[in-house]
């Protein structure tokens, strides 16, 4: 991913995304890694400039193209990998629990689903990806509580699979993640991991009109814009700080 500063998703990014899965989907690979070429920051989720004061008609096609993207993730026959060399918060980390492996680089550097903390309320979907990835128990502390893991937290809740020395390392380990499945039939891990995410893909493929009324709802409620203009504030006066 290369959309500075921070790697988040807007509409035409989704699209882009898209675009790349579908070009992918169509060669033979082994397998696909994701990593960021923006330094300490794998991606900072969704565009909240898309969802904050927002066109309606837009706002619609901006979730649906979410529910595009991790679709075709969720589904793709070939392995997948996250290298994360950097924060990922909310999507960023959705983005890596879509993969069936996730090295993350030694640093100090945060993951979660910290969308309570703007508001929001994780879809169903999300939800599950994550209850599939570390128990249900700590599933439902993270997610209330907006947590945000440190690497080391990461690992021992099983939120990463190991931790990386840099880029490079994680990119390895995830090459070397890719390679376990060189004598498996392809058809017959394809179906396997298929089957073991039946839960978030039956909810995006089935429900997903309701999804999106879901997520319009929530991001229009007015208490939800309100927090997510301070949330917008904060962003930008970090800075100045
Ligand atoms: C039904 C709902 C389900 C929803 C599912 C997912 C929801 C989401 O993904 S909501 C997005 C939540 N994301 C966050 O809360 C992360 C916010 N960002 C940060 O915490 C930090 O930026 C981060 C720790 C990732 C990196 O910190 P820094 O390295 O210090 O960088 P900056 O904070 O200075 O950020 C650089 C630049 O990027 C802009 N930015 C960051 N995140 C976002 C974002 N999500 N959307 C839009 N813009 C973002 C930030 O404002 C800075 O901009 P400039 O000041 O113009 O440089």
């Amino acid at each position: 991913m290369q959309r500075p500063p921070a790697n988040t998703f807007n509409l035409e990014y989704l699209h882009e995304i898209t675009n790349s899965l579908d070009e992918i989907s169509k060669q033979k690979l082994k397998g696909v890694i994701l990593t960021s070429a923006i330094p300490n920051i794998f991606s900072a989720g969704l565009d909240i400039k898309e969802f904050y004061k927002p066109d309606l008609q837009r706002l619609e096609n901006f979730w649906s193209s979410v529910q595009d993207v991790f679709i075709k993730l969720l589904d793709l026959d070939f392995a997948t990998a996250a290298a994360i060399n950097g924060h990922a918060p909310a999507a960023g980390c959705v983005l890596s629990l879509s993969c069936e492996y996730r090295a993350m680089v030694n640093g100090n550097y945060k993951i979660g689903l910290n969308e309570a903390a703007l508001g929001i309320i994780t879809t169903p979907w999300i939800q599950a990806m994550m209850y599939q990835v570390i128990p249900m128990k700590h599933t439902e502390t993270a997610l209330t509580t907006a947590k945000l893991f440190d690497v080391d937290e990461a690992l021992q809740i099983g939120l990463i699979d190991e931790i990386a020395s840099n880029k490079e390392d994680a990119i390895n380990r995830c090459k070397q993640y890719i390679r376990k499945f060189d004598k498996i039939p392809l058809h017959a891990r394809a179906l396997t991991k298929q089957r073991m995410r039946q839960t978030p893909i039956k909810i995006l493929r089935e429900q997903r009109d309701e999804d999106i009324r879901m997520f319009v709802d929530v991001v229009m409620n007015p208490s939800v814009q309100d927090n997510l203009k301070d949330y917008v504030e904060k962003l930008k006066n970090k800075k100045k700080k």
